[in-house]
C-alpha cells in the first residue's frame, strides 16, 4: 500500500506499482472468472480482463445483449454461455446484472456458490440492503467488490487508450484467507488505475449520492435551470446551450480534469474569474440543503427502496425509455444534438 496525502488526510492506496498486473495474473491463475451480465459494466470488465490475460467467460441470457457479446468476440460454448452454465464453470462469479435483476436471479446464483468460490460485485447494493434484496451469501465463499468509479463504457475506452479509471475495493467476507488478494487482483485485472479501500456500506452510500448529485442528477438540474433563464430572457437555443453545456464539456472541464479548478479559472479572463469567485458560494449555499436531503434519502434507504420497487417492475424499461426520451426531446438537448453535429471533427 502507498500512503498518499489527499488534501491533508493520509490514506492507504494500492497502485499498479505495488500490485502489478503480473501479480494479479499469478493470484488469479487457477480461477475461471465468470462475468454474469453483459450490460454496461459486463463488457468493460470482461474485455479488459481478457486482454489482461485472465481466464474469463461470460454468462448472458439469449437476446440482443448475447448477440453483442458474440460480436465482441466471445465464443458460444467456449467463452460465452447461458447464465447457469457460466455459474457452474466459474470459480469467481462476477455478479454484474442490474441491481434489481440480482435480486431475481439470486436463488439461482446461490445454488452454484459452493465452498471456496468467490462472489464479486461492483456495488455494495445487494449486500448492504440484504433485508430488501435477500442476497445473503453462504459463509464458505469469499465476498468482495471492486467498483470502478465511472461508466463501463469509459472503463473500456480508457483501457484501450492505455489509461484507467480509479476503483474502490472492499472485502465483505473472507472464507479462504485469500479474499483480499483476490479482490485487489480483480480490481487491477478489470483495468483500474489506483485503488482505494472502502466497505460495502460506504461504497453504496457514496455511489448513490454521487450519481444522484453532481455526477448526474444535479448537473442536469443546474443545466436546465440556467438554460431556462437564458431562454426566458430572449437568448437563442444555440447561445443558451453553448453558454450552459457545450463550453463546459468541450473547453473548461478538460482543463479542470487536467489541473484543478483554480487552473481552469486562471485560464479564463479576469472578468470571468471575478464573477465565478463571487458566485460559487451562493450556488453552494443554495444547493447544500438539497445535497443533505439527498444524503438522508440514501441513508434511510428510501433511495434503495425506490430503486428496487421501480426497477423490478416488468415494464420498467419502457417507462425508463419514456423518461430518457423526454430529456432527449427537450429543447435544450435537441439544441445539443444540433451543436454536436456542428463540431468540426464530426465533418
Ligand atoms: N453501469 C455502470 O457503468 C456501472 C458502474 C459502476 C458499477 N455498476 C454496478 O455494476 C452492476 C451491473 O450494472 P450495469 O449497469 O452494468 O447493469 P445493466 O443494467 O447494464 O444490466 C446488466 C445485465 O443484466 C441483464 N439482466 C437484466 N435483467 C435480467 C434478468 N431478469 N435475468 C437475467 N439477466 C438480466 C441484462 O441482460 C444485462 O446484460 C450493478 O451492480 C451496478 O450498480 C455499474
Ligand atoms: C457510472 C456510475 C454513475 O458511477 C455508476 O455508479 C452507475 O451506477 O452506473
Ligand atoms: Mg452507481
Ligand atoms: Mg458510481
Amino acid at each position: 500500500m502507498a500512503q498518499i496525502n489527499f488534501g491533508g488526510v493520509v490514506e492507504d492506496i494500492v497502485t499498479r506499482e505495488e500490485f502489478p498486473l503480473e501479480k494479479a495474473r499469478e493470484v488469479l491463475a487457477n480461477e475461471t472468472i465468470a462475468v454474469i451480465g453483459y450490460g454496461v459494466q459486463g463488457p468493460g470488465q470482461a474485455l479488459n480482463m481478457k486482454d489482461n490475460g485472465l481466464n474469463v467467460i461470460v454468462g448472458q441470457r439469449k437476446g440482443k445483449t448475447y448477440d453483442k457479446a458474440v460480436a465482441d468476440g466471445w465464443v458460444p460454448g467456449e467463452t460465452l454461455f447461458e447464465i447457469e452454465e457460466a455459474l457452474e464453470k466459474g470459480t469467481i462469479i462476477c455478479y454484474l446484472l442490474s441491481d434489481a435483476a440480482q435480486i431475481e436471479l439470486w436463488p439461482t446464483v446461490k445454488k452454484y456458490l459452493t465452498a471456496g468460490k468467490s462472489l464479486y460485485f461492483s456495488h455494495g447494493f445487494g449486500i448492504t440492503y440484504k433485508e430488501k434484496t435477500g442476497i445473503v451469501p453462504p459463509a464458505d465463499v469469499d465476498v468482495f467488490l471492486a467498483a470502478p468509479k465511472g461508466s463501463g463504457t469509459s472503463l473500456r475506452r480508457l483501457f484501450v487508450e492505455g489509461k484507467g479509471l480509479n476503483s474502490s475495493f472492499a472485502v465483505y467476507q473472507d472464507a479462504t484467507g485469500k479474499a483480499r488478494e483476490k479482490c485487489i487482483a480483480m480490481a487491477i485485472g478489470v483495468g483500474s488505475g489506483y485503488l482505494f479501500e472502502t466497505d460495502f456500506y460506504k461504497e453504496v452510500t457514496s455511489d448513490l449520492t454521487g450519481e444522484r448529485g453532481t455526477l448526474m442528477g444535479a448537473i442536469q438540474g443546474i443545466f436546465a435551470a440556467q438554460y431556462e433563464v437564458l431562454r426566458e430572457n430572449g437568448h437563442s437555443p444555440s447561445e443558451a446551450f453553448n453558454e450552459t453545456v457545450e463550453e463546459l464539456t468541450q473547453s473548461l472541464m478538460p482543463l479542470v480534469a487536467e489541473n484543478g479548478m483554480d487552473w481552469m479559472y486562471a485560464n479564463c479572463s479576469t472578468t470571468a474569474q471575478r464573477g465565478a469567485l463571487d458566485w460559487w458560494r451562493p450556488f453552494k449555499e443554495a444547493t447544500k440543503p438539497v445535497f443533505a436531503q439527498l444524503y438522508n434519502s440514501v441513508k434511510t434507504q428510501a433511495e434503495a427502496e425506490r430503486s428496487i420497487t421501480l426497477n423490478s417492475q416488468p415494464d420498467y424499461r419502457v417507462k425508463l425509455e419514456a423518461e430518457l426520451e423526454e430529456l432527449r426531446e427537450s429543447e435544450m438537448w435537441r439544441a445539443g444534438a444540433a451543436v454536436r453535429s456542428l463540431r468540426p471533427e464530426r465533418n
